[in-house]
């Protein structure tokens, strides 16, 4: 298990912070072997910081991270695979040489490299650019390749900050679809995102950070148990004031009318849309990640 504990970090202030900015102010969570935690938060919300902290390349002022029980030092992180937010390519070099470069430096033989690289290039899509210069890729084969870099020596744990950013639905399948093989086969994956749809649909776990601390940590039925369900009315045409009293808000679409309440009486609810007009749907919904994020971060 990958297990980041109570992390810290306050950065130098500026003339505008001369204290100082707390960017981590108590981070925790864990990951399981086969897991995949989507890590999300508003800007500035302290992903990035707690990434590089587990990745070494920043020093918390507090705190402890370990995987499977030890804290992690350089040779545990060379076992891990990331993908940094600030992207790490040799722009000149060509692709290829480029990812069985990385697996030469993070200690695999020469053909081992070779056939790693062949397959991830293989099931990445971009076999056929083997020998561009990564400067030539459009954004998103350069972010192929930076996940194939994050891949080529079959890392225990990955850690990616934002992968699915900027991606067309065709690339985001590509990277989801591989992320998921080596989950199942047991790696813990984290990855940062703002786009919670995708994490909704592709995680386990779900944490949300705001203002460096966790507001909520969990799988994504254990934070949909923690909000109330809501009730969706459309009712089409309805006499005016039909919703007059009941909690929740109704907006007005032509002449649908759509009423959301998570508090009012259902069957009173049903029993004043039938007498006011057409009952369209009536079903109680769970919230979705993003209504269970804004809720979190406000
Ligand atoms: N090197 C630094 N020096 C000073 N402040 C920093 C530094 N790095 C990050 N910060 C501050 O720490 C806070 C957390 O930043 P971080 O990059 O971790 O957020 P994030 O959640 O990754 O945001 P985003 O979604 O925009 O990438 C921010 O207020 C940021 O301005």
């Amino acid at each position: 298990m990958l297990e980041i504990s109570e992390l810290r970090k306050r950065f130098a202030g500026g003339p505008d912070a001369p204290g100082g900015k707390v960017a981590l102010d108590g981070v925790g969570f864990s990951v399981r072997p086969g897991e995949m935690y989507g890590f999300v938060g508003a800007n500035g919300a302290g992903k990035t910081t707690t990434m590089r902290i587990v990745m070494g390349v920043l020093q918390a002022d507090s705190g402890s991270v370990s995987w499977q029980g030890r804290p992690l030092d350089y040779d545990a992180r060379r076992r891990f695979g990331y993908m940094p937010e600030e992207r790490g390519l040799y722009q000149k070099m060509r692709v290829a040489e480029q990812i069985e470069y990385f697996g030469r430096l993070h200690g695999l033989s020469a053909p081992a490299a070779h056939k790693a690289t062949e397959e991830l290039m293989e099931r990445l899509g971009v076999a056929e650019r083997r020998n561009e210069a990564v400067q030539a890729l459009s954004l998103g084969n350069q972010q192929r390749v930076q996940l194939a870099v994050a891949l080529v020596h079959d890392p225990e744990v990955l850690v990616l900050d934002e992968p699915f950013s900027g991606l067309d639905p065709i690339a985001v399948d590509a990277l989801a679809g591989t992320l998921q093989e080596r989950c199942r086969g047991g790696v813990p994956v984290i990855f940062s995102s703002h786009q919670l749809d995708l994490v909704e649909r592709l995680c386990d776990a779900v944490g949300i950070v705001a203002r460096g601390r966790m507001v909520a940590s969990g799988t994504v039925a254990e934070l949909r148990a923690a909000e109330s369900d809501t009730l969706r009315v459309v009712v089409r045409d309805p006499a005016p004031g039909w919703a007059d009293g009941l909690p929740g808000t109704v907006t007005v679409n032509g002449d649908r009318h759509v009423l959301r309440t998570t508090s009012a009486d259902d069957q009173e609810v049903l029993r004043r849309a039938i007498k006011a007009g057409r009952v369209e749907h009536f079903g109680v919904e769970q919230p979705t990640l993003t209504e269970i994020f804004k809720e979190a971060v406000a």
